[in-house]
């Protein structure tokens, strides 16, 4: 654990905030910080958190690419070594965390996917053949439905290294014709003006809370609870709920072929939650896909009435099939 800033005064107001030190780590939590500095006036500190998934690719393919890195902040959460932590929403397992709390969800980012690839193409143009890269079972899934002939290739790693895979970018063996990534974590990083088309969801659907921040503290922490309250957005928090109770329903987690996406719309009698959700098989051969639309305050029904519509659909045989 590294402190990068000295806090300016022995104070209690100072609120520390654990981040993994990757670049988009770091960068959103920097925003949730000034956010917070500019909401409430309370300086923020951010601390380093390394973990054995900083250090080791083993540990990453043992544990799962997140579950290490939502582990280590949560330890430190619940040690008292910080009061806050930052997370892509995405990536946070559905089960709750004993003793601590999502104080607040900030207005989520553009949720959609991206395409990133050679020559400024879009989906429609690349050739079949054309070699896409991604490691998303949910967008394998998805990308081999759409019938374009395309050749997904598994690919890890950070941001960079997965944009510097495509052939014509100025870093790396540009050994693939596209890559699909999140809108929003480009947004943040500064490189959405490389993106070459924005996927839209009537052809890849999002990951269910994709673009959306948790921020976390300690149930027992009444101060800091209140605090992050001032950054919390009502209607992103209802749209990830109707998204994530989908994918709980489904009892499936990160790695399933499974999107859910929830929008605000103006109904006859207010705000309307629109959520679509779909589960396709990771060869692409078959997919169910449904939506279904509610007020605000019945997000969980939504998304558990959606999951067993599609689960009553053939879900968990589409789920079981492998390759
Ligand atoms: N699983 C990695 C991850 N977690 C959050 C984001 C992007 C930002 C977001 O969706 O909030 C990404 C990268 C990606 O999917 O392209």
């Amino acid at each position: 654990m590294t402190t990068l800033s000295a806090p300016a005064e022995k104070s209690t107001a100072v609120l520390r905030l654990g981040t993994r030190a990757s670049a988009l780590a770091h960068t959103q939590s920097q925003g949730v910080a000034d956010a917070i500095t500019a909401a409430t006036g309370h300086p923020v500190e951010l601390v380093h958190i390394t973990t054995e998934g900083d250090r080791s690719q083993a540990a990453i393919a043992s544990m799962g690419t997140t579950g290490v890195f939502v582990t280590a902040l949560r330890d430190a959460l619940l040690a008292g070594e910080i009061d806050l932590a930052v997370h892509s929403y995405k990536d946070l397992p559905t089960a709750p965390a004993p003793g601590l709390i999502l104080a607040a969800v900030p207005p989520r980012e553009d949720p959609r996917d991206a395409l990133i690839a050679r020559d400024g193409l879009t989906l429609g143009e690349l050739p079949a053949g054309s070699k896409v890269g991604t490691g998303a079972p949910r967008r394998v899934a998805q990308l081999r439905a759409l019938g374009l002939g395309l050749e997904i290739v598994p690919i890890r790693g950070n941001v960079d290294t997965r944009l510097g895979r495509v052939a014509g970018s100025a870093t790396g063996p540009g050994d693939l014709d596209a890559v699909v990534l999140a809108r929003a974590g480009l947004s943040r990083l500064g490189r959405a003006g490389e993106i070459t088309e924005t996927l839209d969801p009537l052809q890849v659907l999002p990951a269910p809370a994709q673009g959306a921040l948790a921020v976390e503290c300690r149930t027992s922490d009444a101060r800091t609870r209140e605090l992050l309250g001032r950054l919390e957005d009502s209607r992103t928090r209802a749209c990830v709920l109707a998204e994530r109770t989908t994918l709980a329903t489904l009892e499936a987690g990160c790695s399933a072929p499974v999107a859910a996406y929830a929008e605000v719309a103006e109904g006859e009698d207010g705000p309307e939650l629109f959520l679509r959700a779909s589960v396709t098989a990771i060869d692409g051969s078959d997919g169910v896909r449904g939506s279904s639309t509610g007020p605000l305050a019945d997000a969980a029904a939504l998304g558990r009435a959606l999951a067993e519509e599609l689960l009553d659909r053939g879900a968990v045989e589409l789920m079981a099939i492998t390759s």
